[in-house]
């Protein structure tokens, strides 16, 4: 019997992507069931964090079994229902450029969140099919938009705030924001800055706080 969900703390549903990203991995090497030791040799985290975690997902199959571990396509499950994730999220890419084609390029989506399955850009070159992924103009996106999409990648450099309103208009839920482009969302919509700088000034303040 479910039991009711208590609340996850913030730095446990940081690490359930995590969790959720490996054992995808170790489905599609055939292992069914893993210990916490075994994740935790797979993601760094230590298993009694994960063993922690673990408890507050409150299902009978997050008790694992004693020598056998875990299962781990329930597991996935089980963390999917928590993330509100899909094994098959559709996604879209907003501009096909130097990042763009990068972030085309670079497919690891799959046994984690989904793939791209179209991208789009305003330049008519870029039409056709790049690394197995069909491209369309820009101007054909309400024509071409895949259906219960909800997550599209920005990776644009013009007309930044009308692309996001007709990407809402097509019930986008959750940008992947690359543009250091200023823009408004509707309050359903969930936006995720991505930035190289941003990061790198993150890292050199930590460093700072590590010398002191
Ligand atoms: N966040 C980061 O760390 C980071 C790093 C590099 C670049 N960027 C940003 O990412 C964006 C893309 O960078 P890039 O180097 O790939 O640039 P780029 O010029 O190589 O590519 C941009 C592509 O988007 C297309 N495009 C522009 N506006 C569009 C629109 N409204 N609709 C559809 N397609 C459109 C262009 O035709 C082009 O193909 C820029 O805004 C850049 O500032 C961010």
């Amino acid at each position: 019997m479910e039991k009711k969900q208590h609340k996850i703390s913030k730095a446990t549903m940081s690490r359930f992507p995590v969790y959720l990203k490996a054992l995808r991995n170790m489905q599609h090497e055939g292992k069914n069931n893993f210990l916490s030791s075994e994740l935790s040799e797979a993601t760094g985290i230590l298993d009694t964090t994960i063993r922690r975690d673990f408890s507050f997902l409150t299902s009978k199959e997050a008790l694992g079994k004693r020598g056998i571990g875990y299962d781990t396509k329930d597991i996935i499950n089980i963390l999917n229902n928590v993330l509100g994730l899909g094994l098959d999220e559709s996604i879209i890419l907003i501009g096909v450029g130097n990042l763009g084609s990068a972030i085309l390029k670079y497919n690891r989506w799959q046994y984690t969140v989904g793939k791209i399955v179209c991208g789009y850009d305003l330049d008519q070159n870029k039409v056709g099919e790049r690394f197995g992924v069909k491209l369309y103009h820009i101007d054909d996106l309400e024509k071409t938009f895949p259906d219960g999409c909800k997550i599209a990648i920005l990776a644009i450099s013009e007309n930044v705030q009308e692309t996001v309103d007709r990407l809402m208009d097509l019930g986008i839920k959750g940008i992947v924001d690359f543009t250091h482009t200023h823009f408004t969302v509707r309050d359903d919509v969930v936006v995720q800055t991505v930035d190289v700088v941003v990061a790198i000034q993150e890292l050199v303040l930590k460093m700072h706080v590590n010398d002191e």
